[in-house]
């Protein structure tokens, strides 16, 4: 077995033909490239795509122009770039592949979720150079048997701290800054609770369709794509305790603490859960076909474009208040935002005329931006509320969220990916959801896309 040069690292792609690598994964990727402290890394493609390693360069420069900045440190490592065709799920092609790669090995499975474990399963044969690193993409598993199956088979692979379950809203900056906005001053903390906290909208709506993604998006739907995943970790940071440090250790126990005490709201799915799918419409100039008439999807399979689901969160601090999770595809705007709704002053005095909504706290992923809507009196009438917004913008941060997460990836630092467990109890959590809704007791509404969805959303 060869030993990796630990200064030395290669990451291989597996997928590289696909859409989260193109859009996403490479420009993450040219943008840590081009800091001063970025790693030494060679760059290996793989995927079923007849390519050469010409076309893959082509592909890697392409996605990296649109991050790059001016450095030259990018572009000399996609000149470097090599390709090779391969169905990762065949244990002697893994072999092959490994084999290629020089230094320390950083596997990225940019695949379909069911790809990704039969490459995992072969990987079993192919034996791992040590310090190899294994980077899963959300979904992890398709539900929480199989996340259990997939974590028992990693673990026989490499130690959990040589596994990197990437959520890349974890590396979005506004995710992390919830962090600071909670935990280093002394405004909102104090008021985080149930004493002053009426609900918590965590709502993730795009004009994005389906986007030719099919074949991974029919199999998985809002639910599992967005809502398990994603939204499900930002909630964590929400509503977890405070950590006394931000050492990975410490704020993944957190976070699994406060998930484990998750469960959907009066457990039952019917009435806190809905599902919908978009029918054709036009979203600016963009007249798009119904869901169901998309090429690859099987209209049959009822896969969902947008979810609701409303959880509980069983501790002292949230008892009572209603965390509202909402995704949705085709919509008419973006609103990308969690929303922490306040309770009503215990008494305002009379006299003081005009309240009609309550106090806001905005946190919003794109733009990124924290924004307070407060009842204050008004610039006219002393004696009439007006509510102000008291605003602040994040900034996109140093890195975008795949950089940032690609970053920990290559330090070996577990702090934004996802621990083994909690992966786990995020299915856990949509379980009972996924249950119902395969038995047909929650019907699958339908919205014109460009629309605003079903109405009676669950989110205010
Ligand atoms: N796209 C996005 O916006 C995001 C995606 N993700 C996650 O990334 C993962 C991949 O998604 P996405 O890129 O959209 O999916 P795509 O379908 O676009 O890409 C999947 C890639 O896997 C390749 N592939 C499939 N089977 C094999 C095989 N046996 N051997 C080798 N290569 C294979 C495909 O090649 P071929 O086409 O030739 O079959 C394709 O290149 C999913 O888990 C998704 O949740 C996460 C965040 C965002
Ligand atoms: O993981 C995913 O995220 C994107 C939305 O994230 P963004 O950072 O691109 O806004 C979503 O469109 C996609 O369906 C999902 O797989």
């Amino acid at each position: 077995m060869m030993t990796p040069d630990p200064g030395r690292q290669t990451l291989l792609i597996l997928g590289a033909s696909g859409d989260l690598t193109a859009r996403l994964l490479l420009p993450g990727l040219a943008a840590l490239l081009a800091t001063p402290d970025a790693p030494d890394l060679s760059l290996v493609g793989a995927g079923m795509e007849d390519w050469d390693d010409q076309r893959w360069r082509r592909r890697v420069h392409d996605s990296f122009a649109t991050a790059a900045g001016g450095s030259a440190r990018p572009a000399a490592v996609a000149d470097q770039a090599r390709y090779l065709r391969a169905d990762v799920t065949q244990e002697q092609e893994l072999r092959r592949l490994l084999d290629s790669c020089p230094g320390r090995v950083v596997i990225y499975f940019a695949l379909p979720p069911a790809v990704t474990v039969a490459a995992c399963a072969a990987l079993r044969g192919a034996e791992l150079r040590p310090g190899t690193r294994l980077v899963l993409e959300k979904p992890f598993g398709t539900d929480a048997a199989g996340a259990r199956a997939l974590n028992e088979m990693l673990a026989r692979l490499v130690p959990e701290d040589q596994i990197h379950r990437v959520d890349h809203f974890l590396g979005k900056s506004t995710v992390l800054n919830i962090l600071g906005l909670r935990f280093a001053n002394r405004i909102f903390e104090p008021v985080l609770n149930n004493a002053h906290v009426a609900g918590v909208d965590i709502v993730f709506d795009e004009d994005l369709a389906l986007e030719g993604r099919a074949g991974y998006y029919d199999h998985a739907g809002a639910l599992r794509d967005m809502v398990q995943s994603h939204l499900l970790q930002v909630m964590a940071l929400l509503a977890m305790e405070a950590p006394p440090s931000l050492d990975a250790r410490e704020l993944r126990d957190r976070k699994a603490e406060v998930l484990r005490a998750t469960r959907l709201w009066d457990d039952d799915p019917a009435v806190t859960s809905r599902r919908a799918r978009y029918t054709a419409g036009t979203i600016g100039d963009r007249r798009l076909p119904a869901y169901a008439d998309e090429p690859g999807v099987e209209a049959a399979r009822q896969t969902e474009t947008l979810a609701e689901i409303v959880l509980a969160v069983d501790n002292w601090r949230w008892a009572g208040v209603p965390f509202r999770l909402r995704s949705g595809k085709a919509l008419a705007g973006r609103r990308k935002e969690a929303v922490v709704t306040f309770r009503q002053p215990p008494h305002v005095p009379d006299g003081l005329r005009g309240y009609e909504q309550p106090d806001r706290l905005r946190i919003g992923f794109g733009p990124d931006q924290v924004r307070l809507d407060v009842n204050v009196n008004g610039p006219d009438d002393p004696y009439v509320i007006d509510p102000v917004t008291l605003s602040a913008d994040f900034g996109p941060g140093e890195l975008p969220p795949y950089g940032e997460v690609l970053r920990g990836v290559f330090d070996g630092d577990p702090t934004l990916s996802v621990r083994g467990d909690t992966a786990e109890q995020c299915w856990r959590i949509v379980e009972p959801v996924l249950t119902s809704w395969q038995g047909g007791a929650v019907p699958l509404l339908e919205y014109p896309a460009g629309s605003a969805g079903p109405g009676d959303s669950l989110v205010s």
